[in-house]
């Protein structure tokens, strides 16, 4: 008898999907995101996809394309290949805020083609990761920010804290406009920007006391070495209430 027929069969973990968010722009939000799609992959997630949405700063290719460093580094980390109109619908040369990039390149940015982009990924994943544009509010036209995003797309949110002085109130404020917005933040991460920080081990004390989500990672300043596992539990915990968009 063929002995792995007998063996049980690891249940399938649940789809999960989650909206990276950050301090600020430059905090760590893709070095987590890229970690986070490895450990689900790990935890049995056997499509994973990274997706950034809002792509501003890319380089001219070969072909004619315009590609991101954030995107490149998410495709990289992925299981699954797909279209650049699903993981990267809006890609904009100028490295400024998306608002401005957009109206550099004559482009004006909607949420329907970014949500269904989203949901397209959501139904031929497990796992779908996506990278918000700097912080929160970062304003992607006149009218839409990051936030407005993130309700549209109504993934819970992990909040990358780029741990440096300040970083205290861009936390609290963040989590403040995130549970103004009807937002859930599932977790959050201590991420070691400036290495001189005084008072670091001080700081990630009071936002664990602050922040109504679970630490997920504590990462120290490690350049050119990738960063330790995530914890995906909490989130594997939670993310069984995040099913398939409906077909
Ligand atoms: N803990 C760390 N140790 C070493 N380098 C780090 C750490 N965190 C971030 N970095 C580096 O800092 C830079 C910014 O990080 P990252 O690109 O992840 O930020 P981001 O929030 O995604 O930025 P953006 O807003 O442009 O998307 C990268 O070069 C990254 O490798
Ligand atoms: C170009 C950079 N890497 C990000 N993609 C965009 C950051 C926009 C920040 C806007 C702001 O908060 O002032
Ligand atoms: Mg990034």
């Amino acid at each position: 008898m063929n002995e792995t027929a007998s063996l049980p069969l690891r249940a399938a973990p649940p789809p999960f999907a989650c909206f990276v968010t950050g301090t600020d722009t430059g905090v760590g939000k893709s070095r987590f995101s890229v970690a986070l799609l490895q450990a689900l992959h790990q935890a049995g997630h056997a499509r994973v996809v990274g997706m950034k949405p809002v792509a501003a700063g890319a380089e001219r290719q070969a072909d004619g394309s315009w590609l991101n460093e954030d995107v490149a580094a998410l495709r990289a980390a992925s299981t699954l290949a797909v279209p650049a109109a699903l993981d990267n619908p809006v890609v904009l040369p100028m490295p400024a805020s998306p608002h401005a990039a957009a109206a550099a390149a004559g482009v004006s940015i909607t949420l329907p083609p970014i949500v269904d982009a989203c949901r397209a990924l959501q139904a031929q994943a497990d796992a779908v990761v996506v990278e918000g544009a700097g912080g929160l509010r970062v304003p992607l036209s006149d009218t839409l920010d990051g936030g407005d995003l993130a309700q549209a797309l109504g993934l819970p949110v992990i909040l990358v804290v780029g741990l440096r002085l300040g970083c205290l109130n861009h936390a609290l404020l963040t989590a403040e406009a995130l549970a103004a917005r009807g937002l859930h933040l599932a977790g959050w991460v201590a991420n070691v920007i400036e290495p001189g920080m005084l008072a670091a081990a001080a700081n990630v004390e009071h936002l664990q006391a602050r922040l109504p989500a679970p630490l997920l990672a504590h990462w120290p300043w490690a350049p050119g070495t990738p960063p330790p596992a995530p914890d995906v539990r909490p989130l594997l915990q939670s993310g069984a209430g995040w099913p398939r968009p409906s077909a």
